[in-house]
């Protein structure tokens, strides 16, 4: 269902509280499923976790995981050591576009028993669990990181561990990062060295069993966003938040000093404030955070700041070719983008044309990204449903700062 958002202005204070990481979550969701005996907080109420919940309980032959890339990819890994379980595990339309390839391979490299339904490369995937008794295995790491956390999160079951020589250049790196420091979290040994990552099996009782997740900083780039487009003084407060992030997309509080937002944590809070800015272009590298691209770009826009982002090459395959919907979207507003398979770049633009209706393509962040343009004009967002994907009270959320929303 579309929604219009009128043109508003946001309270000069308020807060908001979000749930726990969508990554996070879906990594210890399935190390509660290898380690039961874990306990978790704070965990994310998105869609993809909820699918991830019932995909781990599911006793059925067949699991339908919908959109969820992440869940796809672990689920994957977690399946090809059900020892004595035969599954299919399926997604929607898109997820049978996402590759699959390098993760197949690699679990088959490790002696597992995987075959494709459809598509050579492509979900849906026919897994066969059995025991994988070799160590060691090499793949490629510039597609998607998905691929090689998925294999840490099985590791410590192997029965020797795992060695993952990881080929070219690594992509989302914070991502493999946050699966280890998890790991270490309860107690699994690794390594990371050069190209090189070495969990062991863990054969002992895990170090700590009771886990709270930071909440999403992925959602929490909408209110950087809004914050930014707002009145100077205006204060969003968010919850629960660490200074310290397992997550990548913390680096929100670097980035958006630039656009004059001034982060403060305090007891588990990070207060947004918008300060005068004077920068009047940005260059960024977004290999380490992409899911963080669609919110800048619509940032810089509302702004009328050029920009010029690199390191994409992971946009076009998530949910939709995130680079092509970027530029549809922001033509049909009155801009400028020009992209190639890897890159973005912004012109510096003026006016904002009025109720454009965005196409959000299944796609939650093309949805959550355009929203923050309300605050210059009045915005239509189509299918404004997809949010649930990651942020499920998204528009309540806004409506409680300020935003005016009619369906
Ligand atoms: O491991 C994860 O939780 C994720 C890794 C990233 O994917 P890529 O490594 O494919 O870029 C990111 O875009 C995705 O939303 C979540
Ligand atoms: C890319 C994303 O998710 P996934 O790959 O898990 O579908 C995202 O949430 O932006």
């Amino acid at each position: 269902m579309s929604i219009t958002l009128q043109k508003s202005k946001v309270a000069k204070q308020s807060s908001i509280q979000i749930t726990g990481s969508k990554s996070e979550s879906n990594r210890l969701l399935l190390l509660q499923a290898l380690y039961p005996s874990i306990v978790l907080n704070n965990i994310s109420n998105s869609d993809d976790s909820q699918l991830m919940t019932k995909a781990l309980a599911s006793s059925s032959d067949v699991i339908d995981i919908h959109h969820a890339g992440t869940a796809m990819r672990f689920l994957t890994a977690f399946l090809a050591v059900q020892e004595g379980k035969e599954v299919v595990i399926t997604g929607s339309k898109r997820m049978k576009e996402r590759p699959m390839q390098i993760l197949v391979e690699a679990l088959q490299d490790l002696g597992a028993d995987i075959s494709y339904v459809e598509n050579d490369g492509f979900p849906p995937l026919k897994i066969v669990g059995k025991k994988l008794n070799k160590k060691k295995v090499s793949l490629k790491a510039n597609v998607s990181s998905q691929y090689i956390s998925a294999l840490l999160l099985i590791a410590s079951k192997l029965e020797n561990g795992l060695e993952l020589t990881l080929e070219g250049e690594i992509t989302s790196v914070p991502y493999i990062n946050m699966t280890l420091s998890l790991l270490d979290q309860i107690g699994v040994e690794s390594s990371f060295t050069e190209n090189v990552i070495t969990v062991k099996p863990k054969v002992d009782a895990l170090k700590s069993t009771n886990l709270t997740v930071e909440s999403d900083w992925s959602s929490a780039s909408y209110y950087f966003s809004i914050a930014a487009i707002s009145d100077i003084g205006t204060q969003i407060t968010l919850s629960s938040y660490k200074e310290n992030s397992l997550q990548g997309d913390s680096v929100l509080v670097d980035i958006y000093k630039q656009f004059g937002v001034v982060s403060t944590f305090k007891d588990n809070t990070i207060t947004l404030k918008k300060v005068e800015a004077h920068k009047n272009t940005l260059s960024l590298d977004l290999k380490n955070a992409p899911d963080i691209a669609q919110t800048i770009t619509v940032t810089c826009f509302a702004l009328g700041m050029p920009c010029d982002l690199i390191g994409l090459h992971t946009l076009k395959i998530k949910e939709t070719d995130r680079l092509v919907a970027l530029k549809t979207e922001i033509e049909k507003l009155g801009g400028s983008v020009n992209i190639t398979e890897k890159s973005l770049h912004l012109s510096a633009s003026t006016a904002i044309k009025n109720m454009v209706s965005i196409a959000t393509y299944n796609d939650h962040r093309m949805a959550m990204a355009f929203a923050p343009l309300a605050l210059k004009t009045n915005i239509i967002i189509e299918a404004a449903g997809v949010v649930s994907k990651s942020y499920p009270t998204f528009w309540d959320d806004l409506k409680s700062i300020g935003f005016e929303i009619t369906k």
